[in-house]
């Protein structure tokens, strides 16, 4: 019984593991975004950031993924159930693809409040 229940907890980690790697094959923006957080953490690793501000960096990163992980699957089920084109579709491919600007926007803000004062010491203190 227990083992089973372990068995299966598992096997949903090995599931989404597999989600995560599809992901990232299969998308080209996907790409993009691992390439972006592999710069972001060495700039954050070269520049010695704080505890506080990897804890942004990590959120923000968190974000921008889970966003666009969460459009595609929306933007995959429209395309299977309707692919036919009907406004019901535009307005929730629309709307996904909104959550990701906003993510990446403040993505953008927090990278830039936070390495912007390190790149450039004497710039304006944000
Ligand atoms: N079946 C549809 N019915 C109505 N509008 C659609 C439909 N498919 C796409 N659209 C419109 O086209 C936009 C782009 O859709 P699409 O699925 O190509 O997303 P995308 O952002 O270009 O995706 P990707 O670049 O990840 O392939 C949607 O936001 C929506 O406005």
């Amino acid at each position: 019984m227990v083992r089973s229940y372990i068995s299966k907890r598992v096997a949903s980690f090995g599931y989404a593991f597999n989600g995560i790697a599809a992901f990232v094959k299969s998308e080209a923006h996907a790409k993009i975004h691992v390439i972006a957080t592999l710069v972001v953490i060495a700039a954050g690793c070269w520049y010695k950031i704080t505890k506080v501000e990897w804890l942004f960096i990590i959120l923000a990163i968190a974000v921008v993924f889970i966003t666009e992980m969460l459009n595609t699957t929306v933007e995959k089920m429209m395309d299977h159930l309707s692919p036919d084109y009907h406004p019901n579709i535009k307005f929730i491919k629309d709307v996904a693809a909104g959550a990701v600007l906003i993510g990446a926007i403040a993505a953008a803000i927090i990278g830039a409040v936070i390495f912007i004062p390190y790149i450039f010491p004497n710039a304006i203190n944000l």
